[in-house]
């Protein structure tokens, strides 16, 4: 190695240019710090082996190259034109702080349509339409009219209510305290017949049995969300069948608890 050195530090330069390969590499230069810093040791060439290779057997170039190696030279320094800069093809290269950040501005339209990565002009995504109903629309689930007669029953018609027949306004009615079963004040609960319950039938007295209670629904009929006429369906006979077929989780004892008229009662009890 120390020959090596030696050997191409201390060679005449008519000779090196006479014979090339003995020219030091061009880098680092011959006046330089490296070389200066570079141990002299003194070891005779015959003891330096490169592997199974002598140094005195190697061709300058392979010299030349494994030096390079040993002392590359120092990395440029970092250039400040950045990868954004390249957007703007126009711009000087600047080395300043305030021209980092106006490399990084977008470009102008004159200078962007040179830009061939604008998103306007990339090809836009191929869209699947599989997904898409023939009418164009998207395929969302469409409701289906009633194919029988039971189906339509089923379905429940909204009913518009008076202004102040909310079912909040019944509520606030009911917390009121206000007796709406129509029996007169103090008139305990009566037993009341299937036959009696019959006679009150009609829209201004109504009545309907539910568990085995009978109701006066008169007073509901403007608040009923279902409507009058199908709360009047089960006026004057026992409507439990039809009121849990329709709104079983309807609390009807709660809700009618001030139209609470009596128990209903077998004919002849
Ligand atoms: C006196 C007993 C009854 C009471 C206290 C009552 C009460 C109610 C209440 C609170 C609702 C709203 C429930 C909800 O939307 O989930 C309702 C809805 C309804 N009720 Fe009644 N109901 C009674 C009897 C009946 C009867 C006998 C029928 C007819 C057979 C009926 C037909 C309906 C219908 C169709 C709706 C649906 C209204 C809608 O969805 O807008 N109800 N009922």
């Amino acid at each position: 190695m120390a020959f090596l050195w030696r050997k191409m530090a201390t060679s005449n330069p008519t000779v090196a240019g006479e014979h090339d390969d003995d020219a030091a590499p061009p880098f680092p230069s011959l006046a330089s710090a490296q070389r200066a810093t570079v141990p002299q040791i003194e070891i005779d060439s015959n003891d330096v082996e490169y592997g199974a290779q002598s140094g005195a057997d190697k061709s300058p170039v392979t010299i030349a190259t494994e030096l390079s190696k040993t002392y590359m030279p120092p990395p440029s320094p970092p250039r400040r034109q950045s990868a954004v800069h390249s957007l703007s093809p126009t711009s000087t290269p600047s080395t300043g702080p305030a021209s980092v950040v106006k490399s990084a501005r977008a470009p102008r339209t004159s200078q962007a349509n040179t830009t061939p990565s604008r998103s306007s002009e990339r090809p836009l995504p191929k869209f699947n339409f599989s997904n898409v109903a023939p009418s164009g629309q998207l395929a969302v689930p469409t409701v289906t009219a009633p194919t029988t007669l039971a189906q339509a029953r089923q379905r429940r018609e909204k009913v518009a209510l008076d202004p102040g027949f909310s079912q909040l306004d019944w509520a606030t009615l009911k917390n009121s305290g206000k007796d709406l079963s129509g029996r007169p004040n103090g008139v305990p609960p009566a037993r009341i017949t299937l036959d009696e319950l019959k006679r009150h039938s009609t829209h201004e007295d109504a009545w309907t049995a539910l568990g085995g209670k009978v109701y006066n629904i008169s007073p509901y009929l403007r608040y009923h969300p279902g409507g009058v006429k199908e709360l009047m369906r089960c006026a004057g006979r026992d409507g439990t069948k039809l009121f849990n077929l329709t709104h079983v989780w309807v609390n009807y004892d709660r809700m009618l608890s001030n139209c609470f008229v009596g128990y209903l009662v077998p004919r002849n009890s």
